[in-house]
């Protein structure tokens, strides 16, 4: 019996890598990724590449590829873009080839964690296909590929996952999700088409079948660095002086898709590239030409300069481009629309309730399906897959979400807002930041990309601090020390601000964790000093003016918990207020908040659309309750239930709901308890279940009472996993929670939506809608036989059926 191995290698979308890709791996394989790299390099070794710029399309490539690529003959398949996520993804393709072929992660493929923060298997196989081309940066030596190439500006040979953004934008090397999110055809009617036109591009693309009309332009300069790079390769010149010249590079480059296939028609898929866009007059080029990379940024960043000490943050400016930072959420909707089969009488919407910009896009995915790949159409036909989530992902449909609206900020989702961050080192030289993967030696991340930059403004206050008060930084070996960890959370919803500059000017609240038991113990003698002194550098009345509030934390325990139970506030404001989902949710520092409200927020706005009005919720991991105190006031629920097991919640759940009207506050209950006891008795009487469990998934207890619940016809769930720490979340939540839903047609998937919580790591939180019983059977648009005589795709024939039943309709309403 064959199998497949999926190897996990990073996106290679540059000649030399792809080159010395091509030696380190051989010939006769599969390889995700890069159009140019295919037809140039791989195809004369015998090398199949597909490209993907969807979910789905993943899936799909993947597929084509494995049963008329290199795979066929090799059985293995390279996925390029070397992140968890996506390497999921060509699994869940490599699935679709059919049932009965055993899908191996090679244990010999680039896997490994090596960056301190929620590192994917991407990020190590960028470090080992480095160390194996011997082209490591010369920044970090390739070691945390992540955080360094986050902090450092210029960092060079970034090959980035699909979903860290700020690292392309370090790099200027755009890949698939970018262009997804910026070019999906989908999208067009949702303000994608101008983020794409102003993506800087490195002379690479993606495509897929979605994005395969598409021509990519790049202009003469691209080109030219391309030979460049070959002939460096040939002369084994270092990578810096590549890297010099990319840069340079960077700031002329042009990137345009769909206004050139306007004007010139559509390219063919690879043979047009760079040819069309060459033929552009050059005054086009550079009225399409974004604005030179970090500008914007860069004039945000000086305002900070004198908090540390007059520097600014130049690094981080320079390679942060606006407008690149467009983040988004992707929707899978793994088939149809049309979901009848709810019990209960209320409960989550049909798809056809919601609005009618659906329809609209179905009908460009159908268009865009017909066009697709030739075994596309057939697929259903041929692979006849298993049931539950192999067949949910061979039928899905990846297309881009318009809830982040162009008017959220780009920026205001490319942070994380809440940052921990152990202390360790000497009283001289404090190092704060990320522990590296699987040990406990922190690296140090001044200025890291991925942090709202007033948490790093306070982390260097609180190192001045350190350093003047000879503050002693936890050892762990000994477990003597005083500082341990500080959490740092931004609030952004500053009302005597004006709307657009709240998110910038958020005030961070502090939480200092100290090793000791209490305020009288011996090494809680320099806190007050100490703390004094951090307000005064970061107070209100300061010039930084970056603290929301100061907090203290005790923890003696010598295990790896961070927080202890112990609080005690110093100075600022108390609570923690956030506008989520349409209601002020208050945030204590030790209850649960979300790392990025703004990604949050546009989650619960959808998570809303899905509920129906009047519906009976349990929420369980509820956390402050932002989900439930949010569709309580929004959907007008008749019952909302939050279970909870961490007490120091409530308080902050019921400041909440002292915001509430009267008439939706009786309506809502918080419940501390652990759901993973007789969980069923929180199920009673709902008709829809929201389960935000932590990293480690749903426990078997809750599990069983969901199937339990949907075989007895009560309510229906809705699961929003959080992201795992291993970036391949997706997998986990399809291996994990998904299957055990999904078996004995328990719950089927209806759809499922991924959100960028944590940019610049390879997590993504996703929102999957389950819906009770099993999936009904999408109709056929038109016989098979049918399509055959008409020489006719599925999505086209059933565009062309929609097409000539509103002429039939408005012929019959002339008459
Ligand atoms: C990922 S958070 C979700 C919080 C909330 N849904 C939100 O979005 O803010 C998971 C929450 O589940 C809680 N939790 C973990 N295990 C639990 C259990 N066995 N029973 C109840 N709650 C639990 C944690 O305390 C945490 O607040």
């Amino acid at each position: 019996m064959a199998s497949f191995a999926i190897h996990d290698v990073p996106c290679i979308n540059q000649s030399r890598e792809s080159l010395a890709l091509r030696d380190v791996l051989g010939a006769g394989i599969a390889v995700d990724g890069g159009k140019i790299n295919g037809p140039r390099y791989g195809a004369r070794k015998g090398v199949s590449f597909w490209e993907n710029s969807t979910f789905d399309g993943r899936s799909r490539r993947c597929s084509s590829a494995l049963r008329f690529g290199g795979a066929t003959r090799s059985q293995r398949v390279f996925h390029l873009h070397g992140d968890g996520v996506l390497s999921a993804m060509g699994k869940a393709g490599a699935l679709a080839t059919g049932p009965g072929l055993p899908i191996v992660d090679d244990p010999n493929a680039l896997h490994s964690r090596c960056c301190p923060r929620s590192a994917g298997p991407g990020y190590g196989a960028v470090t080992r296909l480095f160390a194996e081309c011997k082209t490591s940066c010369h920044r970090c030596a390739g070691r945390f590929q992540r955080c360094h190439s986050l902090c450092s500006p210029g960092h060079s040979v970034r090959a980035q996952s699909s979903s860290s953004r700020i690292c392309r934008s370090a790099t200027n090397i755009v890949t698939g999700d970018a262009i997804e999110k910026g070019c999906n055809p989908l999208r067009k009617k949702q303000g994608y088409s101008d983020v794409c036109k102003s993506q800087p591009f490195f002379g690479t693309s993606v495509d897929s079948g979605a994005n395969r009309r598409r021509s990519f332009r790049v202009n003469g300069s691209a080109r030219e660095l391309r030979r460049k790079e070959a002939r460096m390769e040939v002369s084994g010149r270092s990578s810096e002086a590549l890297d010099d010249s990319r840069q340079t590079y960077d700031s002329r480059q042009t990137y345009d898709s769909r206004q050139t296939r306007r004007q010139y028609g559509r390219g063919k898929k690879s043979a047009t590239y760079g040819r069309e866009g060459n033929s552009r007059p050059r005054e086009q080029q550079s009225a399409n030409r974004r604005p030179m990379v970090g500008e914007d940024l860069r004039r945000g960043w000086d305002s900070k300069k004198n908090v540390t000490g007059g520097e600014g943050d130049r690094g981080f400016a320079a390679n942060v481009a606006p407008g690149n930072e467009k983040k988004g959420e992707l929707e899978f909707r793994p088939d149809g629309r049309t979901v009848k089969t709810f019990f209960g009488s209320e409960g989550f919407l049909d798809e056809d309730d919601e609005d009618d910009e659906d329809d609209d896009q179905d009908d460009e995915e159908y268009a865009d399906d017909s066009d697709g790949d030739q075994d596309d159409d057939d697929d259903d036909d041929d692979n006849e897959v298993e049931t539950g989530v192999r067949g949910k992902l061979k039928d899905g449909n990846g297309e881009m979400d318009d809830s982040f609206n162009s008017t959220l900020k780009d920026l205001e989702c490319q942070h994380f807002g809440k940052a921990r961050l152990a202390v360790r080192g000497t009283a001289d030289r404090p190092e704060i930041g990320l522990f590296e993967t699987d040990s406990h030696v922190v690296t140090d991340i001044p200025k890291c990309r991925a942090h709202h930059p007033n948490i790093n403004c306070v982390v260097e206050i609180v190192r001045k601090a350190i350093i003047d008060f000879k503050i002693v930084p936890y050892d762990e070996d000994t477990g003597t020390g005083e500082l341990r960890y500080l959490q740092l959370v931004v609030s952004t919803n500053n009302t005597s601000l004006p709307v657009e500059e709240r998110y910038a000017k958020g005030k961070v609240q502090l939480s200092l964790v100290w090793n000791a038991r209490d305020m009288s113990s011996p090494e809680a003698e320099m806190i007050e000093p100490f703390t004094q002194a951090l307000w005064r550098l970061g107070g209100p009345g300061s010039t930084a003016n970056v603290l929301h509030s100061v907090w203290l934390n005790f923890q003696t325990s010598r295990g790896n918990v961070i927080l202890g139970g112990r609080w005690r506030h110093l100075f600022g404001e108390k609570e923690l207020w956030e506008r989520l989902g349409g209601v002020d949710v208050c945030f204590a520092p030790g209850s649960f908040g979300q790392a990025n409200y703004k990604a949050y927020e546009a989650l619960l706005r959808r998570l809303q659309k899905s509920v129906k009005r009047g519906s009976w919720v349990t929420e369980l991991y509820a956390g402050v309750g932002a989900i439930g105190l949010s569709l309580a006031m929004t959907r007008q629920c008749r019952r909302v239930k939050c279970v909870e097991v961490n007490k120091l919640s409530q308080p902050s759940f019921e400041k909440s709901l002292a915001r509430l009207p009267p008439t939706v506050r009786g309506k809502i209950s918080w419940h501390c308890a652990d759901v993973s006891q007789s969980p069923i008795q929180w199920l009673q009487g709902a008709d829809v279940v929201i389960v935000d469990p932590p990293r480690k998934g749903l426990e078997p207890p809750v599990i069983d009472a969901l199937r339990l619940a949907s075989m007895r016809g009560r309510g229906k769930t809705k699961e929003k996993p959080s992201a795992t720490r291993n970036s391949c979340h997706w997998h986990d939540f399809v291996e994990q929670d998904c299957i055990e839903l999904l078996q004995e047609n328990c719950w089927h998937l209806a759809y499922v939506y991924a959100y960028q919580f944590f940019p610049g790591t390879d997590s993504m939180e996703l929102m999957a809608v389950f819906k009770r019983g099993k999936k009904p059977r999408k109709k056929d648009p038109m016989k098979k036989w049918k399509r055959k005589k008409m020489g006719l795709g599925k999505a086209r024939a059933a565009k062309l059926k929609r097409k000539l039943a509103k002429k039939g309709a408005n012929v019959k309403a002339s008459k």
